[in-house]
């Protein structure tokens, strides 16, 4: 007995030992050959301390507020400053450790295109440990899967985001707009004039999202999207340790609240599905509502050949996987137009200029073919993405081992963290005009002049490329136009320049503006 319990304490010890040390020295060794550079690790925590540790001497020392700090789109080593420190030491691409699991980091839009284009995009999936950190938010939605999986979500939800299909969510976006702008007129009216507008246009993104995705009613929509957000604050705001072996065993109590919280949101969408099929049965398929959900679901029941249809639990997944992805994302990029626009207010009367121009005074006329005519507006999006990009980063992961060119191979399970800031904000690559606001430079080109076409990234790339970026472009054309017909809007003296990196790209301190009626 004695001698099978010292066998099963040296096997439980050599399991840890090669999960802990073994494993990572030898892909270190591996990615190593490649000539790759980076960090020295320290296992089990890779390079994690190094990165707060940098993170906490950064943000004592860049909480300034002076004018020309807010001017300043210089963020990168603002918001990733770890990153901008290696970079200056090893390049644009080097090695870097989360735990135990290996990165390469990429700002080099050319190593980029050799290593996914082609026959080797295949080859590259989601970084497994994100796919964990993040399963109760988006589960096995299109945004973690890959293979064959990922090819058949893709092929069923491409279509629900097509023109017609995004026409028939107008009138949600704009009816969940204007009661936002009613308040704030509200406010304004009785003295208030300065508001903190990152805050107001988060909930009104969400609850598009939550109507457009799934038409939850205000009720519903309201638990459903609180909970949500607990979910998110759950997750991303304590501190963590992803990569890190067993590391939830640490913060056993969050885990499990997430996971919880993910059950009951689940619970939610799923009775949600059940009543909608209900109906469906009861009344046909005429009953069929316009938004993600609906269109799905009418899909999966056109489905009548040899595609396998989405189960209900898939839908779940997808579900939440459009409040995730599509809520915040838009109304970041919303809420940095609006900093921006704030900030220089010759934009303002370019855009309400071409909001003139374009409807004439009637706002009611809006739907996809008209808001394509807002060219200028288009430019101001396409620059706020390139300045202040919701999505900082884009994430990859061999799922075998990547050859590349005569002499790299890349290990089976390397990540790659591709840091989209850091190319957006490149002066190799964009001139020495980089870290200004100039949304004429996309007036020639969608890329706005960018040397690489791998070096504008906003949306992702490849056959990855954001699914959802139609509706986006929807959505902010509608709620701009919206805004900037009933306010002028000026930068707070209160607001603090403090972008930060947490999971997207966020003011650290909300967008304060002072807003005036148009009259
Ligand atoms: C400004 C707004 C948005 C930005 C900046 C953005 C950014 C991105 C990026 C960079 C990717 C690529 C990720 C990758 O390659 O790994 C992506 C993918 C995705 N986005 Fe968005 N997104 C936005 C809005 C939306 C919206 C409104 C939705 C849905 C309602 C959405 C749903 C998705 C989904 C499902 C994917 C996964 C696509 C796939 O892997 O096939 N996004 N997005």
């Amino acid at each position: 007995m004695e001698s099978f319990v010292t066998l099963l304490f040296l096997l439980f010890s050599l399991a840890l030992l090669s999960v802990f040390w073994l494993l990572p020295s030898a892909s270190l060794r591996r990615l190593k050959s490649n000539g790759f550079l980076g960090p020295s690790p320290n296992f089990p925590f890779g390079n994690l301390m190094e990165m707060r540790q940098t993170s906490k001497t950064s943000s004592s020392s860049t909480t300034t507020t002076t004018t020309t700090t807010i001017g300043n789109h210089d963020i990168h080593s603002v918001v990733l400053p770890y990153f901008a420190r290696w970079k200056k030491l090893y390049g644009k691409v080097f090695v870097y450790w989360l735990g135990t699991e290996p990165f390469l980091y990429v700002a080099e839009p050319e190593f980029l295109k050799q290593i996914v284009s082609g026959v080797l995009s295949k080859s590259w999936g989601k970084p497994s440990v994100f796919r964990q950190d993040r399963r109760p938010m988006f589960g096995n939605g299109l945004v973690m899967v890959d293979g064959d999986y990922w090819q058949h979500h893709r092929h069923i939800i491409t279509p629900a985001f097509s023109p017609a299909n995004l026409n028939g969510m107008v009138s949600l976006m704009v009816e969940s707009t204007t009661s936002m702008i009613d308040e704030w007129s509200k406010r304004v009216r009785s003295g208030e004039s300065e508001i903190d507008v990152e805050k107001y246009i988060i909930r009104n993104a969400a609850e598009i999202i939550a109507k457009t995705s799934f038409g939850i009613s205000e009720d519903e929509g309201k638990i459903v999207f609180e909970k949500l957000q607990a979910m998110q604050t759950m997750l991303f705001k304590s501190q963590r340790f992803v990569g890190v072996p067993f590391s939830k065993l640490l913060s056993p109590m969050k885990s499990y609240e997430a996971w919880k919280l993910g059950k009951e949101i689940d619970h939610l969408l799923l009775s949600i599905i059940k009543s909608r099929k209900e109906n469906e049965l009861a009344y046909g398929t005429s009953t069929t509502h316009q938004d993600l959900l609906g269109i799905l679901l009418a899909r999966n029941q056109e489905n009548t050949g040899r595609e396998r249809k989405l189960t209900a639990r898939e839908l779940v997944d997808e579900c939440k996987t459009f409040f995730f992805g599509g809520h915040e994302t838009t109304a970041l990029a919303l809420t940095w137009t609006l900093f921006l626009l704030a900030l220089y207010p010759q934009w303002q009367d370019i855009l309400r200029d071409e909001i003139i121009e374009v409807f004439n005074g009637d706002h009611h006329s809006l739907d996809s073919t008209i808001l394509s005519k807002l060219t200028k507006m288009g430019w101001v999006l396409n620059e706020v993405l390139r300045l202040y990009s919701p999505a900082p980063n884009v994430t990859r992961q061999a799922i075998k081992d990547i050859k590349v060119g005569n002499k790299m191979v890349i290990p089976k399970g390397t990540n790659m963290w591709i840091d989209v800031v850091a190319m957006h904000h490149d002066e190799e690559l964009w001139g020495d005009d980089v870290n200004e606001f100039r949304p004429e430079r996309f007036k020639e080109s969608n890329n706005g002049g960018c040397k690489h076409r791998m070096g504008y990234l906003p949306f992702g790339f490849g056959g990855r490329l954001c699914v959802g970026r139609n509706l986006t472009m929807m959505e902010y054309k509608i709620v701009l136009t919206l805004l900037l017909s009933k306010f002028s809007f000026k930068v707070s003296p209160s607001y603090l320049h403090c972008p930060r990196y947490m999971l997207s790209l966020r003011p650290s301190h909300g967008v304060p503006l002072i807003l005036e009626p148009i009259q």
